[in-house]
C-alpha cells in the first residue's frame, strides 16, 4: 500500500508574513511537496498567471463550486472569496504525495474539522508592533482598515491554541527553515512508525 501524504496548512494573522514565506518556500525548489493553487474572486493583479497563482473566478462560478461541494475549505476575506479545491488535494495524498496549503484562519479551521490529521503551522509575528509596521508597509490598506484588521490580528492570534506548531516569523529565513524542519520531523515520524510494525 502506497504511503498518503502529509496534508501541511500554513496559516496565521493577516499581515504575518503567509505568502511571503510560502512563497521563499516554493522558490527555493528543495521542497518535495505540492502547493495547492486556491480558487478567488479577487481581481487577477498584474504578474499573476490565471492557474498557478490562482484560479481566478467569477461570484457566479465560485457560488457554483460551493454548491457541488468542491472546495476543501472557503472564506470571504476583505469582500472575496478564497477557497481550496478539494478534488487535488486528494488525489495528491492519495498517490503519496505532500500537499501544501497556505490559507487564513477561517479556511485552516474548516480544514481541520474536516482532516484533522493534517499538519497545522501557525505563523506569528516577533510581537504586535512589527504586525502593525508589516500591514503599513505592505500599503495596501487605509488607515481605518489597518485599524480594524488589527483587531482582527489579535482575536486571529488566540486559534493558536488549535495549532501543532508555531513558527516565528521573525526573518523568512528562519521561518522557511523552520516550516521545512517541520516536515522533514514529521515525516521522519511516520517512516518510523511504519518501520516498527
Ligand atoms: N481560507 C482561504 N484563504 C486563502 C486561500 N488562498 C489564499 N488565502 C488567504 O487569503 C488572504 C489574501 O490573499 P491575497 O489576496 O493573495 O492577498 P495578500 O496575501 O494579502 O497579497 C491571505 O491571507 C491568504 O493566506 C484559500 O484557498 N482559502
Ligand atoms: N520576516 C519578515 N520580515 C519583514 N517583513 C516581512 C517578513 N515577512 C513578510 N514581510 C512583509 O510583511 C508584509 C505582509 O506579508 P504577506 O506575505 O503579504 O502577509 P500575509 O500573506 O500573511 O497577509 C509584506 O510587505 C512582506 O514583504
Amino acid at each position: 500500500m502506497t504511503e498518503k501524504g502529509l496534508l501541511i496548512v500554513l496559516s496565521g494573522p493577516s499581515g504575518v508574513g503567509k505568502g511571503t514565506v510560502r512563497s521563499a518556500i516554493f522558490s527555493q525548489g528543495e521542497q518535495e511537496f505540492m502547493y495547492s493553487i486556491s480558487a478567488t474572486t479577487r481581481q487577477q493583479r498584474e504578474g499573476e498567471v490565471d492557474g498557478v497563482d490562482y484560479f481566478f473566478k467569477t461570484r457566479e462560478e465560485f457560488e457554483r463550486m460551493i454548491e457541488q461541494d468542491e472546495l476543501l475549505e472557503y472564506t470571504e476575506y476583505v469582500g472575496n472569496y478564497y477557497g481550496t479545491p478539494i478534488d487535488y488535494v486528494k488525489k495528491t495524498l492519495e498517490a503519496g504525495n505532500d500537499i501544501f496549503l497556505e490559507i487564513e484562519v477561517q479556511g485552516a479551521m474548516q480544514v481541520k474539522e474536516r482532516m484533522p490529521e493534517g499538519i497545522f503551522i501557525f505563523l506569528t509575528p516577533p510581537n504586535m508592533d512589527e504586525l502593525e509596521s508589516r500591514i503599513v508597509n505592505r500599503g495596501t490598506d487605509a488607515s481605518p482598515v489597518i485599524r480594524k484588521r488589527m483587531e482582527k490580528a489579535v482575536e486571529e492570534l488566540n486559534l493558536i491554541r488549535y495549532y501543532d506548531y508555531a513558527v516565528e516569523n521573525d526573518t523568512v529565513d528562519h521561518a522557511v527553515n523552520k516550516v521545512l524542519a517541520i516536515i522533514k520531523s514529521e515525516h521522519l515520524k511516520v517512516s518510523r512508525i511504519l518501520d516498527s510494525k
